[in-house]
């Protein structure tokens, strides 16, 4: 039965010859019958096995604990690793959360397809009814999902056990002989959720005998609604323009589909989507601003920028972009956005000026820099050229300043300098900066 479940878990995933599977093993009952489940499945679906276990060094028995895993993969001929990790013991995330991050991120620095996790249908309802009580959106309340496909460097993960109680895993260990090792930190480390386990849900169970599976079938309902919201936030992402959005745009739509396309943009470059309390305010200001006036709404770790109409998300940083050098090609990446140069004729700066020895450098505003946009115009300061062009403050350090042998010849967002500008009719390159984008 636990095999057949999981089986069809994995097929549903797309799992099948070839594929590189890593059981994530902490010696728990779970994760010790997940990787007796995979290593029957391994030759009937033809992936590759592995198992990997992280030692939090928290518990004086985590010794033991890795010990006891890799003698088990020993046993089934299972190439197994372990990791050691730092846990800070005073992080701000708190213990639980602190251990969870790092037991992750050494997970994912596995070098396989997917990870496979003993996650189960208790552990879901659980998740669903954890989250609700912490005040979770729509998002939250899907729980874990059976399959998360991998993403840029990182593995996928999948639950091949999350239709299975609890009972039923314990039940199939004691029949199977199994052995595994008690986790006294459990209690200890996430007691919420333990008081729930223990007290909650057998009590909830008394009159709702089906809580567990109803509870897990809601958070399904859940992610069905939580991809349609993915979905409606990526057509309206294409229809405000994709890459940098066009504010107009963006605000004839209603606060909640805003809302919704911000915090599915945040993920999609790898942010934490921000709060409710701040999104709100920061659609207040969106809608309160005059539509010229240049904003930067920081919202956590990123912040949210307008710029001459276009709005899009960036790291919440104060630094300046890497100086790039230019080599001749048609794009440069700048911070989170690029600089494009285009061929032109009569138009930019002289190709003269590029093509000679001097070396050409994308690099931000240096002191003591000045510059006429005009033969007859005086020469002004950067803050100067800033304050003409309407640039805020906060953009002026990451401005794209071209500099070739040392002189600056353009700078996005206020032009060409006279002295390096293209006479007509002459072969010109016109740089062209899009500031917002999702170069993460
Ligand atoms: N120390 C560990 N080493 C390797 N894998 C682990 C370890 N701890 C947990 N896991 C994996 O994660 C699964 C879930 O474990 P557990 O329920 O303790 O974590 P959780 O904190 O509730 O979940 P999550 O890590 O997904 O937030 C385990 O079945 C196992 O596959």
């Amino acid at each position: 039965m636990l095999p057949e479940a999981a089986s069809r878990s994995l097929k549903a995933a797309g799992v099948g010859p070839g594929a590189r599977l890593c059981c994530a093993l902490s010696g728990g009952v779970d994760s010790v019958v997940l990787l007796h489940v995979l290593h029957v499945l391994a030759p009937r679906l033809g992936f590759s096995l592995q198992a990997a276990h992280v030692h939090h060094g928290l518990s004086p028995n985590a010794d033991a604990w890795a010990e006891a895993c890799g003698r088990l993969c020993a046993q089934l001929q299972i190439p197994f690793s372990s990791f050691r990790v730092t846990v800070p013991r005073d992080d701000a995330a708190g213990l639980e959360a602190a251990a969870r991050r790092e037991r992750h991120a050494a997970l994912d620095g596995v070098d396989c397809d997917w990870l496979a996790l003993g996650h189960h249908l208790d552990d879901q309802a659980e998740t669903l009814l954890f989250r609700l009580l912490r005040g979770s959106g729509v998002r939250g309340a899907a729980a874990m999902a059976a399959c998360e496909p991998p993403q840029a460097g990182r593995p996928g993960r999948l639950r091949p056990l999350l239709d299975c109680r609890r009972a039923g895993i314990e039940a199939w260990a004691r029949s199977h002989g199994l052995s595994w090792v008690e986790d006294e930190s459990n209690a200890v480390l996430d007691y919420r959720r333990n008081h729930l386990r223990h007290r909650v849900l057998p009590v909830i169970g008394e009159r709702f005998p089906a809580a567990t599976a109803t509870l897990a079938r809601a958070a399904g309902h859940f992610r069905e609604a939580s991809d349609l919201l993915d979905q409606l936030a990526e057509l309206d992402h294409a229809a405000c323009g994709g890459r940098a959005l066009k504010r107009e745009r963006l605000l004839a739509l209603p606060d909640a589909r805003i809302a919704n396309l911000l915090r599915w943009l945040a993920r999609r470059q790898g942010f934490r989507a921000p709060g409710q309390v701040r999104l709100g305010e920061a659609l207040r200001q969106l809608r309160a601003v005059p539509a010229s006036r240049p904003l930067r709404l920081e919202l956590g770790d990123l912040a949210c920028c307008i710029y001459r109409g276009e709005l899009w998300l960036e790291e919440n940083f104060a630094g300046r972009p890497q100086p790039q050098l230019w080599q001749g090609g048609a794009r440069l990446p700048w911070g989170t956005g690029s600089v494009d140069f285009r061929p032109a004729v009569g138009a930019g700066i002289a190709r003269a000026a590029v093509d000679g020895l001097a070396p050409v450098v994308l690099d931000a505003y240096r002191s003591g820099l000045r510059m006429r946009l005009g033969m007859g115009r005086p020469r002004r300061s950067f803050r100067k050229l800033c304050q003409e062009a309407g640039i805020p403050a906060w953009m002026r350090e990451r401005l794209p300043v071209l500099w070739i042998g040392g002189e600056a010849a353009w700078i996005g967002g206020i032009g060409v300098a006279a002295d390096f500008a293209c006479e007509a009719g002459g072969a010109g390159l016109v740089p062209e900066w899009r500031p917002g984008g999702e170069s993460r």
